[in-house]
């Protein structure tokens, strides 16, 4: 089931050219279905525009704002077809061009033109930090692009000579191919490639960069995106959208070859970009005195996917292949998927949210929601997938601190029209979501702000789902130890005097250690 919002578009387009280099881990596991990373090395490039100095962005403390003028003057000069370029494939593949990271424009004024964005009601455990499906965010955006941009991108990703990534021996040296292999980069930068078990990712891949399809298509997605991840951005602090992955994949599922994307999350991919001396300034400023990047570069964070269908499924180029999101405490086994593919259809049911892949409609989600791609009946489907970069300092932040999306909030009809409405509705939401004494050990992680991987290694060894009390059953000293096996003794403490009042207000007396 959806629930359905209209927005409007204007002509207001963000095109950028800050100089750009993708030099350390991009994390593949994603498309593998792994927890591997990917290690990219020695690409670099730069834009002949480098030294113009770029869009102005300046940043107030809570909100953020842009210098539209000179985005709108550059953007000008774009030529109307968005993927012109793009044919030149064969000499227009580089290592690296370079990619748009300017800011998206602002959300548009309503206005006849806009595309049509439908939001997502994912399952009730799709979240991996079991965020309530009224607190994700999850939409679909209808035809954002046409035919013949789509097409473009289907040749771009069959004919990808892929040169940039030859070095990795991970994707095929051209076009489409199964990905066999995955390069894990440890602590110390060091690229191990391992073997895939078969069938660990029974789809082929098309892997490249070409910088003025990345523009082209942030041209688009930033300004149809930015405004209904604005809640998103301010729940993960994690400033705004500043562009698209460089690495583009394409995807390609054959019903002949009984192709799927098993269930899986999608992973971070970090992306250092470099970045103009007045920013740096800015960073020098703002930033804790050991937490100042490298002079001229940054690195930005992936934390939304974007999939973008190349063709039309529901029995026109293909049937089956939907996109579904679901619960991950299901499973992956290969009972546990069948479960899901015999619902394959369309549609919403108890435990899969399910979109039916039309040409030049784009989904958008956290990374953190549990999804998979079921198998075709005939026919072959072509996806896009990339992401949107953040300047985050760390990931934590994304399954910290949550807040209802408003439009729910406000019953799902009305938005707030300005920041401090938006703020008073989120404090609402806050004190009814978290209760000031939490029952369960998950109400206490969020209570207590536990980073993600405390919340992930607490949920693993099973004790999330508990409540306060029952935690406390084998007595303090031994769940003490349990706990200070997997988090640090501080939370630890926290959780343990989190249970403590749970029981104290309980039966209105301190318990006796
Ligand atoms: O093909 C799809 O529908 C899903 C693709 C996907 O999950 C991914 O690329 O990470
Ligand atoms: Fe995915």
């Amino acid at each position: 089931m959806v629930s359905q919002s209209e927005f409007d578009d204007d002509d207001r387009s963000s095109c950028g050219s800050d100089s750009f280099s993708v030099d350390t881990n991009v994390a593949l596991s994603e498309m593998l279905g792994l927890p591997y990373s990917y290690f990219l090395d020695g690409l670099s490039s730069s834009h002949p525009d480098d030294d113009d100095g770029g869009p102005d962005r300046h940043r107030d403390d809570d909100d953020y704002d842009y210098d539209h003028d000179h985005d709108h003057e550059r953007c000008e000069s774009i030529s109307p077809s968005l993927f012109d370029g793009v044919e030149a494939i064969g000499e227009g593949v580089r290592a690296l061009e370079m990619t748009t990271l300017s800011p998206p424009p602002r959300p548009p004024p309503t206005g006849p033109s806009s595309p049509r964005v439908s939001f997502l009601d994912v399952p009730r455990r799709c979240s991996r930090y079991r965020h309530h499906p009224s607190d994700v965010t999850a939409f679909v955006v209808h035809d954002l692009f046409d035919a013949e941009e789509c097409r473009s991108i289907i040749r771009l990703a069959s004919s990808s000579s892929s040169s940039s990534s030859s070095s990795s021996g991970i994707v095929p040296s051209s076009g489409f191919g199964y990905v066999t292999e995955a390069a894990h980069a440890d602590d110390d930068g060091n690229v191990h490639v391992v073997k895939l078990a078969d069938g660990a990712n029974h789809h082929k891949l098309s892997v490249f960069e070409h910088g003025p399809t990345v523009d082209a298509l942030w041209t688009k997605l930033g300004r149809s995106v930015l405004p209904h991840i604005e809640s998103f951005v301010r729940h993960v602090q994690s400033g705004p959208p500043l562009g698209l992955n460089p690495r583009l994949r394409v995807l390609r599922y054959d019903a002949n070859d009984d192709d799927v994307f098993d269930p899986h999350f999608d992973a971070t991919t970090r992306v250092t970009v470099g970045k103009r001396e007045e920013e740096m300034e800015e960073y020098d400023e703002n930033d804790d005195e050991d937490d100042v990047p490298v002079r001229g570069k940054t690195t930005l964070s992936s934390l939304l996917t974007v999939l973008i269908y190349l063709n039309d499924g529901g029995g026109v180029d293909f049937d089956g292949g939907e996109t579904h999101f679901i619960d991950h405490d299901y499973g992956d086994s290969a009972s546990s998927r069948h479960r899901h593919y015999r619902g394959v259809g369309g549609g919403t049911d108890a435990t899969s949210t399910r979109i039916t892949p039309e040409r030049g409609k784009v989904v958008v989600f956290e990374h953190d929601l549990y999804h998979m791609s079921g198998p075709l009946i005939f026919g072959t489907k072509y996806v896009l997938r990339t992401d949107v970069l953040f300047n985050v300092k760390s990931t934590d932040g994304v399954g910290r601190r949550r807040r209802r999306r408003r439009r729910r909030r406000l019953g799902g009809s009305s938005l707030p029209e300005n920041d401090d409405e938006l703020a008073n509705t989120t404090t609402t939401t806050t004190t009814t979501t978290t209760p000031t004494t939490p029952r369960t050990l998950i109400d206490a992680c969020r209570w207590l702000s536990l980073a993600v991987e405390d919340v992930r290694v607490l949920d693993e060894i099973g004790l999330l789902d508990s409540t306060l009390d029952n935690l406390l059953a084998p007595g303090v000293h031994a769940i003490r130890e349990v706990l200070r096996d997997v988090v640090d003794g501080r939370t630890a403490e926290g959780l343990i005097q989190a249970a403590l009042e749970s029981r104290r207000d309980d039966v209105g007396r301190n318990i006796i250690i």
